[in-house]
């Protein structure tokens, strides 16, 4: 069983949650890609004096050290900020799983090693019945088989576009992957430079 992760999972019940909720405007100044975990969910995690609120559910103690979000219908819908993802992955938390997600937001999220699991709205109502019966939930997924395994319910199958499951699997970005072909590159270039001598001059002058 490839095990891609294994990690408690935090509920947030909510629908429609936008990238704004999940990493407000004002921290988008900064031109680091680090640092946006202590902003995820800013306005619900941190009253007006800047106390964590002990009524949001990330600052339950019995979800400190979550990995997986549980969530509902069209997550990470609105701006197509990057910010989302990052914050969201620099929290801690690598597999999000909901009715739905936003696409831009689901693509970033494959390009930043997380994994959205789209499942449909019956198993998200048990999952959150789970967390519900129990003071903790692990799971575990195995992607190369796509099952989602936990001692508190019966294994879950979940689809996942292949190209996603390919990079996860594998560790690489986008620039890993192209990266891969360099040897193919770097033939077509020298090729290049045979049948097109001028071209050559040109490219590297
Ligand atoms: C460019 C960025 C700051 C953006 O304007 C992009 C967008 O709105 O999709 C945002 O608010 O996330």
């Amino acid at each position: 069983m490839s095990i891609y992760h294994h990690g408690l999972v935090a509920p947030l019940d909510k629908n429609n949650v936008d990238t704004d909720q999940i990493i407000p405007k004002q921290f988008l100044t900064s031109t680091s890609r680090d640092g946006f975990d202590a902003a995820l969910f800013y306005d619900w995690r941190y009253l007006d004096n800047g106390q964590p609120d002990p009524a949001f559910v990330l600052n339950f103690p019995q979800y400190q050290g979550a990995s997986v979000l549980l969530t509902r219908d069209n997550f990470g819908c609105g701006s197509s900020r990057e910010h989302a993802p990052w914050a969201l992955k620099q929290y801690g938390f690598n597999v999000i799983l909901a009715e739905s997600f936003a696409d831009i937001f689901f693509n970033n999220c494959g390009n930043n090693q997380m994994l959205c699991v789209a499942l449909p709205v019956a198993t998200i109502d048990a999952l959150f019945a789970v967390c519900e019966a129990n003071e903790q939930v692990h799971i575990e997924i195995d992607l190369e088989n796509q099952l989602i395994h936990s001692p508190d319910f019966e294994a879950i199958h979940f689809d996942v576009r292949p190209d996603i499951k390919a990079r996860l699997l594998s560790g690489l970005d986008f620039i890993g992957e192209t990266e891969q072909l360099n040897a193919a590159i770097d033939a077509y270039e020298a090729n290049l430079a045979k049948e097109r001598p001028w071209q050559e001059a040109w490219y590297l002058a």
